[in-house]
């Protein structure tokens, strides 16, 4: 069974995978090729996975170094990788079912190694001897892992067989998302949407695109629909740094939900506006793109760098200043996004490395630097200015929550409500308070790649 990811036909290796009779632990492995053509996207996808599951680092670090490959298999890479984190529970429960005395804890990588095969052989459209043979190619070469090779042919030929009743078995264990994040959905939104949010994390995404010039012309120049709030969605074409108008500067990849936030600040034309939590700069592109003077605030250099690097892209302007908003000193403002830092529980589906990174404590913490985040903005706030206060998190604790509690803090904020007037397509996500939630299983327009969107809080405020 080769499903749900989307199919990918790596430009891979002729190898048959066939390497002669068994030996004592099973057949033997296939001999090394001189040069296995998609040897290079598995070994980059092997060291990002082992790097996000064992050094911690986040999925988008974890491709950094991955300087002089071909953006074709770069891409192979990053999704092999997703794939494996994605269904990353599954996975586990089918290897183990496969390994009596578990992954080898003296050589942690080999587990790695056969996430890696198992990822392409159970949900992606990779042939199996390649993703046999090149996960024997990456063991080989690698001195932790070399003495398992045998090994890890034999669990992954297995796999080739028996895979379909395996995946079906563990599918039914639920493993792909932590249980403490399925009870906090289930406790805010019902089990119902909780069990709709894990099942369409199961699925790639589709890519979405906010557009500068006219959205149909680019949906059609590049295969995919206009969503009913203008984003431009693709089912995705491979690199996205080869598609056309990247190198323009003429779109960049947003989430349909990323690109609410900012529009609910209304017509910004010649405003003073402060994107306050603004790296890597999506939204700071669409306040500058709308006719703002943006002041683009972020803690973090590195994050203001590539800011910086898409807006050049973009050919857009802003003035980008390093600091901590909670305590800079700027403005005042007439309006303010302040798109906050969070958990990012509602980005699963483009980052699966967050839910195995996240820790419950996390929301708490986060939490507590979004209140402080919030009062600070609003100091910086002209009387009479808006804030848009935003997460792309579904707990309620870092986003309705720090909007009730600031309304009974403070006497000088109003919330303004959102309406379904303020940007077309919003109305089924507008809250009874007139605030928005979008959750990831909602849109569901036909097969599960093409629907949902990022779990997104907003909420409008003014202050008197
Ligand atoms: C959700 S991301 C922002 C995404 C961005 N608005 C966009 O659309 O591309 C949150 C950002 O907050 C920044 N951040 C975290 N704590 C901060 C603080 N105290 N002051 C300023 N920025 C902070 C992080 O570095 C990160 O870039």
């Amino acid at each position: 069974m080769k499903a749900p990811s989307r199919p990918n036909r790596p430009h891979g290796p002729s190898r048959s995978g066939s390497g002669g009779g068994p030996g004592p632990r099973g057949p033997r492995p296939p001999q090394r090729p001189a040069q296995s053509a998609g040897l290079p996207a598995r070994l980059l996808a092997a060291d990002a996975l082992d790097r996000i599951l064992r050094g911690n680092a986040s999925l988008e670090d974890a491709f950094i170094n991955d300087q002089g490959l071909e953006p074709r298999d770069r891409a192979l890479a990053f999704r092999i990788v997703a794939t494996a984190l994605r269904r990353l529970g599954t996975i586990r429960a089918v290897i183990a079912g496969m390994l009596d005395k578990g992954a080898p804890k003296s050589a942690p990588k080999v587990e790695t190694v056969l996430l890696v095969g198992a990822a392409q052989i159970l949900f992606m459209d990779v042939p199996d001897h390649a993703a046999v043979g090149l996960s024997v190619d990456i063991a080989r070469g690698d001195i932790t892992t070399g003495g398992f090779a045998g090994l890890i042919n034999a669990v992954l030929r297995r796999l080739t067989r028996e895979g379909k009743e395996r995946l079906a078995a563990a599918e039914a264990l639920n493993l792909d998302t932590p249980e403490w994040l399925r009870q906090r959905w289930t406790k805010a939104y019902g089990a119902e949407k909780a069990k709709a949010m894990c099942a369409i994390l199961a699925h790639e995404p589709a890519l979405d695109l906010t557009v500068k010039g006219d959205p149909e012309k680019w949906a059609e120049a590049l295969g995919g629909e206009v969503l009913p709030t203008g984003t431009v969605r693709v089912l995705q074409a491979g690199a996205v740094r080869a598609l056309p108008g990247y190198d323009d500067g003429d779109w960049w990849v947003q989430d349909a939900a990323a690109a609410i936030p900012a529009r609910l600040l209304g017509d910004v034309a010649g405003k003073s506006v402060a994107d306050m939590c603004a790296a890597p700069g999506g939204k700071t592109a669409q306040l500058a793109a709308a006719g703002a003077h943006v002041t683009a605030i972020d803690r973090s250099g590195q994050r203001l760098v590539r800011l910086k690097e898409n807006l050049d892209r973009l050919k857009l302007k802003a003035d980008v200043r390093e600091g901590d908003a909670t305590s800079i000193a700027a403005g005042p403002f007439d309006a303010i996004l302040l798109d906050a830092p969070c958990s990012a529980t509602g980005t699963l589906r483009r980052h699966p490395d967050i839910a195995w990174a996240k820790r419950p404590g996390d929301v708490g913490t986060m939490a507590a630097l979004q209140a402080k985040l919030i009062d600070h903005a609003l100091d910086l706030l002209k009387s009479g200015g808006t804030l848009v206060y935003a997460t792309c998190s579904l707990e309620p604790e870092e986003g309705e929550d720090q909007i009730a509690r600031v309304l009974k803090e403070r006497t000088d904020v109003t919330r303004v409500k959102i309406t379904a007037e303020d940007v077309p397509g919003i109305a089924a996500f507008i809250t009874p308070q007139g605030d928005l939630r979008t959750l990831p299983c909602d849109w569901v327009r036909g097969e599960p790649e093409r629907s949902g969107l990022d779990g997104f809080f907003a909420a409008r405020l003014s202050k008197r």
